[in-house]
């Protein structure tokens, strides 16, 4: 339905964007996960026709739309990662004012706006001025502004960023039941990989403006299905400890962090005794020794060699 081909950007010498190839077909959520600079963005501003890309093209249903947006423009709802709202307003005067951009107008705009309104859970709040709602129920009113004209496409862009837990889950909820219930085709992106692991059909993981790695999550999880993740937990780290870790012949890489080390190594083998040898001679006490099933996390790790948080 929608096709991303050989899509750049440049800013300056600067490749925000370097021939991203990406495509989605309706009803599915894809989720278009990398770290904070890796191009997201400028990915989803190309593609909603906001700033023209330096090469490549966006096709909807086979037709290219950077000439002649129109048709594409009218089925997208583009959720921003910055807050675009009017905070003197009520959320249900917010809604009508930018309905009526969406050219909707009297009973049509008005049931539109019940309608969504309870699709975001804040009906009892719609005559509240936005000033005195929370981080989360902006957020909320926000996506709720983007599908006021029944966008086929919903893009959202970091939705979830510095919100409380309770209301990330809410919007993390409302995302899969709109999918579900209205088969509504969804692009989030975040630099979380739980979300998308949560939500997403199909994932495109980006880094410094390049693809790195795309396809349905166990495809992407098969990328370490030669390796496994052992993560050890300490109150401190002995260097003699992490130095014969390292040395170890077996281990293929081992990442220290303040409380937990990660070592990957190969999947046939078994270093459960050997690490806690090494911490018994290393006069180390281990909290915990825990083998894990690779996620997400550890494919960003594995790919990049650098972890994916904030
Ligand atoms: N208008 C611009 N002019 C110059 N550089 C830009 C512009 N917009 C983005 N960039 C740069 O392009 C790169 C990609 O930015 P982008 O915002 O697309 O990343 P992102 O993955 O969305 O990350 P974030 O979550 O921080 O927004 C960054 O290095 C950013 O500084």
């Amino acid at each position: 339905m929608l096709e991303l081909v050989d899509l750049s950007k440049k800013f300056k010498q600067m490749d925000a964007v370097k021939n991203l190839n990406m495509f989605i077909e309706k009803g599915e959520i894809i989720g278009l996960l990398g770290p904070n600079g890796a191009g997201k963005s400028t990915a989803i501003s190309m593609l909603s026709s906001l700033i023209e890309p330096t090469k490549g093209d966006v096709r909807f249903q086979n037709k290219s739309m950077i000439k002649h947006p129109a048709p594409l423009r009218k089925v997208i709802g583009v959720v921003p990662q910055e807050i675009a709202l009017y905070e003197d307003l009520t959320a249900e005067e917010n809604m009508r004012f930018f309905g009526r951009i969406y050219r909707l107008r009297g009973t049509q705009l008005k049931k539109k706006i019940d309608e969504v309104l309870e699709q975001i859970g804040l009906t009892d709040r719609r005559k509240d001025i936005v000033k005195t709602f929370s981080g989360g129920m902006k957020r909320r009113l926000n996506i709720g502004v983007a599908m006021l004209h029944d966008p086929e496409i919903i893009i959202m862009d970091e939705p979830t960023v510095g919100i409380d837990p309770q209301s990330r889950n809410y919007i993390l909820e409302t995302v899969k039941r709109l999918n579900k219930e209205k088969q509504m085709t969804v692009l989030y992106t975040s630099h979380y990989m739980e979300e998308v692991e949560f939500l997403c059909d199909r994932i495109y993981i980006m880094d410094k403006g390049n693809l790195i790695a795309s396809g349905t999550k166990d495809e992407i999880k098969r990328i370490l299905s030669a390796e496994k993740t052992i993560s050890i937990q300490a109150e401190r780290w002995n260097d003699e400890f992490i130095e014969e870790l390292k040395q170890n012949p077996t281990v293929n890489r081992v990442t220290v962090g303040e409380k937990e080390i990660t070592v990957i190594i190969p999947k046939e083998v078994n270093m459960f005794s050997a690490i806690i040898r090494m911490a018994e001679n290393a006069d180390m006490e281990l909290h915990s020794v825990d083998v894990q099933t690779p996620t997400l996390e550890d494919v960003f790790l594995h790919l990049t060699g650098r972890a994916l948080r904030d």
